[in-house]
């Protein structure tokens, strides 16, 4: 039975589903990185929020680990390259807090807007400060929206409704999307110049690092206040607090910070800064969602197969899961059998194509295209699988190409690795029969129907008279025993391709014998 980790403060809605999916789930929010680096080698999967790192120390200790479960939506918290190059599904769940963060960032909007923390404590002490605490209209001021996407997007929902002009500086947003949002698509620069309010809803990446550096801060209007519920490290604190002691910003509201937890800050100082830890996806509501999402999403992955919202790997829907799964059986076998002859062969792989046809063309292919990288590249690389097989490829230089045709030739359902380096090309077909069972029915365009078995032989030869009497008795002689047998030929006297199954690994010892018959060009023992 799979076993869980959950090693952030998740809602017990987590536990309660993971329990019903008849996973082992074990709750141990707070554990200190030792601490989870000591027991992380016990898990199949690893289910945060922001608080865990998931560092590649982490994935390091935890060999047994399939997939990271983020209730969230950020995921700069774990090492996602590492995560990959080891294969590991990372996962979050990129709509469940949205609503509550947007809000929170409109609640830090009113709260500046009016100092709504600072009256409050003002009052709690007993002063009557009325005319301290002077507040500005949100009515017809312009907020700057950096970073337009599901949280900027409602926002700036929120905001039209508020009856303010929003104007968005994001490079994916189309003008299709901003007219719909009723949001005006323009340039930083510009947004600088106009907002009085500025809010930012963008991942913290190498490119929205520092966007509001202290030279961007200097170029803002004179009076705007800045929310940012998004990520520290967007906005340069040092260079904040100078703007704000000198007024050139009038507030900023701040939920999260360059380093968290946040305990200490020269901004907690100052009056026009309102803080909060971390709290944008804090609701009962969002808590809920997210804790309930990442649950199933992962309870689907380790039952079924099923990916969503994984961030290194193509979808694969719950309903086409189960479909998919012989496929990628197939392609995983395919892929297999063609890295192991190019491994046998010494070469570097160029490129790798994979074709469907026929009823093969109508799934969903990248999944089973990766699975048939991760089947060639596995015995050259070692432990390659679909998550990590596509960079792997990417990585070696190797050109992956698909295709699909519609039409069908001999068989309804088709798919062809096909294997290129400097030397050959060598396509592998291979079909599902009875719906589910792999077959292989080409090597190289020559028919050879067989099924995939843990151990089998491969021979090419020349056609001629008495390669099969000699093969048999090689086999015979040593004591091994042949369980299928079957032939191919490109044509009378041409190559022909032998495949026998065996019922157990052929000794190196009668390999070289095969290898030494006449008329044999190439005897390579494969194992699945
Ligand atoms: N405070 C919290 O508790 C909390 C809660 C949820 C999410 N978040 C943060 O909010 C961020 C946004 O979440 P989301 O769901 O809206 O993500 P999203 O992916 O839907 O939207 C992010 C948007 O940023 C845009 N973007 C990327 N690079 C940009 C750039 N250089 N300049 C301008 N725009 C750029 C993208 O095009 C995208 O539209 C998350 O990455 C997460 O870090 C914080
Ligand atoms: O990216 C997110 O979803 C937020 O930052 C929420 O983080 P949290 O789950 O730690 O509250």
């Amino acid at each position: 039975m799979a076993k869980i980790l959950i090693s952030d403060k998740l809602s017990p809605a987590a536990v309660a589903i993971f329990e019903r999916r008849g996973l082992e789930v074990d709750f141990k929010p707070g554990l200190a990185p030792a601490e989870l680096r000591a027991i992380i080698g016990n898990y199949d999967g690893l289910a945060v929020r922001s608080a865990t790192k998931v560092t590649r120390e982490v994935l390091d200790a935890a060999p047994k680990l399939r997939v990271v479960g983020r209730a969230g939506i950020g995921v700069d918290n774990v090492d996602v390259t590492s995560a990959t190059a080891r294969g590991v599904v990372v996962m979050n769940t990129p709509y469940g807090n949205a609503i509550t963060t947007a809000e929170h960032a409109i609640a830090m909007m009113f709260a500046l807007a009016r100092q709504l923390p600072d009256a409050s404590t003002s009052t709690k002490a007993g002063k009557w400060e009325k005319n301290r605490f002077m507040g500005v209209e949100l009515f017809g001021k312009t907020l700057g929206l950096i970073g337009c996407g599901n949280i900027g997007s409602i926002v700036a929902d929120r905001a039209v409704g508020l009856k303010m002009k929003v104007v968005a500086f994001d490079p994916f947003l189309s003008e299709k999307r901003a007219v719909e949002l009723g949001v005006e698509k323009v340039e930083l620069e510009e947004l600088f110049s106009r907002a009085d309010f500025l809010t930012l809803h963008t991942p913290l990446t190498e490119q929205t690092k520092n966007i509001l550096s202290r030279e961007n801060i200097a170029k803002l209007r004179r009076g705007v206040r800045i929310i940012n519920c998004a990520r520290g490290g967007l906005v340069d604190e040092a260079a904040l607090y100078d703007a704000l002691k000198s007024g050139h910003v009038a507030g900023a509201a701040l939920d999260v910070f360059e380093t968290e937890p946040a305990t200490d800050s020269p901004l907690f100082a100052l009056e026009n800064v309102i803080c909060t830890p971390h709290l944008g996806a804090a609701t009962a509501e969002a808590q809920e969602n997210v804790a309930l999402q990442v649950a199933d999403q992962m309870a689907d992955f380790l039952l079924s197969g099923a990916v969503s919202n994984a961030i290194n790997m193509p979808s694969v829907t719950a309903e086409e899961a189960p479909r998919l799964k012989p496929y990628m059986e197939l392609a995983r076998l395919l892929g297999g059998m063609a890295g192991q002859l190019t491994a046998a062969g010494g070469d570097a792989i160029r490129a790798i194509r994979v074709e469907y046809e026929g009823h093969a063309a109508e799934l969903n292919h990248k999944p089973l295209t990766a699975a048939a990288l991760a089947g060639v590249l596995t015995p050259l690389m070692g432990a390659v699988n679909m998550v990590n097989a596509p960079v792997v490829a990417r990585e070696r230089g190797i050109d992956v190409a698909e295709t699909t045709h519609e039409r069908s030739g001999e068989y309804q359902t088709l798919l062809r690795v096909t294997v290129r380096t400097d030397r050959q090309e060598r396509a592998l077909e291979g079909t599902l029969i009875a719906n589910d069972k792999p077959r292989l029915v080409a090597i190289k365009g020559i028919s050879v129907e067989a099924d995939f078995a843990p151990h089998m032989l491969y021979v090419t030869n020349h056609d001629k008279p008495g390669f099969i009497g000699r093969f048999g008795m090689v086999l015979a002689d040593a004591g091994v025993n042949i369980a299928t047998f079957h032939l191919g030929r490109a044509a009378a006297g041409g190559d022909a391709i032998c495949l026998v199954s065996l019922d157990a690994p052929l000794p190196d010892a009668v390999l070289a014998e095969v290898r030494a018959l006449p008329l044999v060009v190439q005897a390579q023992k494969l194992a699945f």
